[in-house]
């Protein structure tokens, strides 16, 4: 085993079931050393079931999982160097924050010396410096949350695992976990593996992300990519807004797609890239996605290369962005406007054309 993979993490057809219930199917991924990977998707979609596989408190019904060039498959928890860290934080009530900390390294043996002085950096990692003392019961929830992640962190672990982190705090003291958590990550630079619902606290750490769907992952990419695109409708929609228009190929050109819109008078549209080439042939339905904010609306011809024409149904202005749900044909397309400017020139009730670059749309491959 080299020093460089020594921290990567290895997943292959991995599956899991519970009587009759698939959790997990054929789940496989490689995560490198320092890498801060999520599992995101719904509830119930099996996320913990195959973190759990991961850290060794559920035994695969297939595949394997390995630890740098380890199989640690049959291995316990104890025997994995994984850290682990639940959404209920699962402090002794009763311990000192030192003594849940110091905790692990107490069963491990560590004098009592080290232990102290490890447990005081760890706490000082977390932002909770000279806390030992206190009581995890007069400590908020947030810095309850860091306890647990010191006391992860203090054995060193090869591999660090999150399930639902910090769900349990509310809206500020997320985001600033959220920061804290990257910044502790980075500063460590140890291989994280995080689980989450939550596709916004997912695209904003992560280095990649498998998107998960009925136990099994619809795509793994960078958050640019699954964001911008996404290979298949269930991930068009969970990621973000998606408009989902659907089409019929008129004509391939290598990678290039001529696509009939259906149901919208805008005629012909382009879509290209290297995934189309072999995967779609004229005269195959398709679905395009299309995201709100790529949308533009004018009163009169745009200079976009597609356009359609409809009326306002509602306007939300949220701060940032203003959205329009605007009805083309009994189709309802959801447009999104930054900047006051767009937002105040159109009101609910107006007619207007709904256009976008021929560009700014994925073509969805179903069923790949
Ligand atoms: N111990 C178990 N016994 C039976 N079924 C289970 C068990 N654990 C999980 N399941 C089932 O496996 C599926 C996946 O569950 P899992 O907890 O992995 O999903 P999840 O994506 O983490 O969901 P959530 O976000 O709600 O925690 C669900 O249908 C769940 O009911």
């Amino acid at each position: 085993m080299t020093e460089s993979d020594s921290r990567s993490v290895t997943v292959t057809e991995l599956t899991k079931d519970f009587g009759d219930v698939r959790a997990v199917e054929d789940m496989a991924f490689e995560i490198e050393e320092g890498e801060f990977f999520s599992l995101l998707g719904p509830s119930g979609c099996g996320k913990t079931t195959t973190l759990r596989m991961i850290a060794g408190f559920e035994r695969p019904t297939d595949g394997t999982v390995s630890i740098g060039d380890d199989d640690v498959t049959d291995r316990p928890p104890y025997e994995r160097d994984v850290g682990m860290v639940f959404q209920s934080y699962a402090l002794f009530p009763h311990k000192t924050v030192g003594e849940n900390v110091g905790f692990g390294l107490k069963m491990e043996g560590v004098p009592e010396a080290e232990r102290a002085e490890r447990v005081a950096d760890s706490l000082e990692l977390v932002g909770l410096p000279g806390m030992e003392d206190r009581s995890p019961g007069e400590l908020s929830g947030g810095q309850q949350q860091r306890v647990a992640l010191a006391r992860a962190l203090v054995i060193e672990p090869s591999v660090l695992v999150l399930d639902e982190p910090i769900s349990n705090l509310d809206l500020k003291l997320r985001k600033q976990m959220q920061f804290e958590l990257k910044r502790i990550q980075t500063e460590l630079g140890i291989t994280t593996i995080y689980v989450t619902h939550d596709q916004e606290v997912a695209l904003s750490l992560s280095d990649r992300l498998a998107v998960m769907n009925d136990g099994t992952a619809e795509q793994i990419g960078t958050p640019e990519e699954v964001y911008h695109e996404p290979t298949n409708r269930f991930v068009a929609d969970f990621i973000g807004e998606s408009n989902l228009l659907a089409g019929t190929v008129d004509a391939m050109d290598g990678t290039r797609a001529t696509i009939a819109l259906e149901d919208l008078p805008a005629g012909s549209v382009h879509a290209s890239g290297d995934r189309l080439d072999g995967n779609v042939d004229a005269g195959d339905a398709v679905t395009l996605s299309v995201r709100p904010e790529n949308l533009r609306m004018a009163s009169a011809e745009p200079d976009g290369d597609v356009a359609v024409s409809g009326t306002i149904r509602s306007k939300t202005f949220q701060g940032k962005e203003t959205t329009f749900l605007v009805d083309a044909d009994g189709e309802e397309i959801v447009v999104e406007t930054t900047g006051r400017e767009s937002g105040t020139a159109f009101e609910a009730g107006d007619d207007v054309l709904v256009y976008w670059n021929a560009e700014d749309h994925v073509c969805l491959l179903e069923g790949q």
